[in-house]
């Protein structure tokens, strides 16, 4: 087996049951969104709850957009990522198709908030998702959906994911 087809497999075997209330697997170790080894990365981790996927997370000063506050695009990235756990739960990879977040107040550096995405419906190939951004106090700062097409693991080969180092 190629270091590329057993980096392939690794990610295929990711798509298992996994139990309530379970830790899940970084999609790879260099991910933006949830890697352990990407110095750049948001090393997200994040729970089965149901059939959610939940995350307590905080942004660092890598992040900042305006003084103070998240990116917005971090923001997006990270929810991103969230999505891509709920693809274990699915039980299928797939790819981000549309992405929209509504921004409803500003995400704050070094504070703790409650991620929580879910698929509300499926279509074929799409898969229609919703997260949202929570503060301890429980107001909502930011709300997304997201399009996601299913797509085979020799997707990623054909983009070149051999070339991350796993
Ligand atoms: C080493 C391995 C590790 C890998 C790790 C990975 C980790 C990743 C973890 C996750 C990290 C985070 C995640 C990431 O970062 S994922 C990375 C970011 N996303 C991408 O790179 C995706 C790029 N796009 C594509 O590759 C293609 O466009 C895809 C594959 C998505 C579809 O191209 P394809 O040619 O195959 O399909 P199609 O164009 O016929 O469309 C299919 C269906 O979809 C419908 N449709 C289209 N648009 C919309 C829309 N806006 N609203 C509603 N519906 C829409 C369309 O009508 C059709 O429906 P139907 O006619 O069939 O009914």
């Amino acid at each position: 087996m190629t270091d590329a087809e057993a980096l392939l497999a690794t990610w295929e075997q990711k798509f298992r049951p996994h139990p309530d209330g379970a830790d899940l697997p970084a999609h790879h170790n260099h991910c933006l969104g949830c890697g352990p080894d990407n110095p750049h990365g948001h090393r997200l981790q994040a729970r089965r709850h149901g059939d959610s996927v939940v995350a307590s997370h905080s942004f660092d000063g890598r992040h900042v957009g305006a003084p103070g506050i998240v990116h917005g695009g971090a923001v997006a990235t990270v929810i991103d990522d969230l999505y891509g756990f709920l693809l274990y739960l699915v039980g299928t990879p797939a790819v981000t198709r549309r992405l929209t977040v509504d921004y409803l107040a500003p995400v704050l550096i070094g504070t703790t908030y409650r991620l929580e995405g879910s698929v509300t419906s499926r279509e074929g190939r799409k898969l229609f998702v919703a997260a949202s951004l929570t503060a301890s106090d429980g107001r909502s700062v930011a709300t997304s959906t997201a399009v996601f097409v299913t797509v085979g693991v020799d997707h990623f080969g054909r983009c070149g994911a051999p070339s991350v180092d796993d």
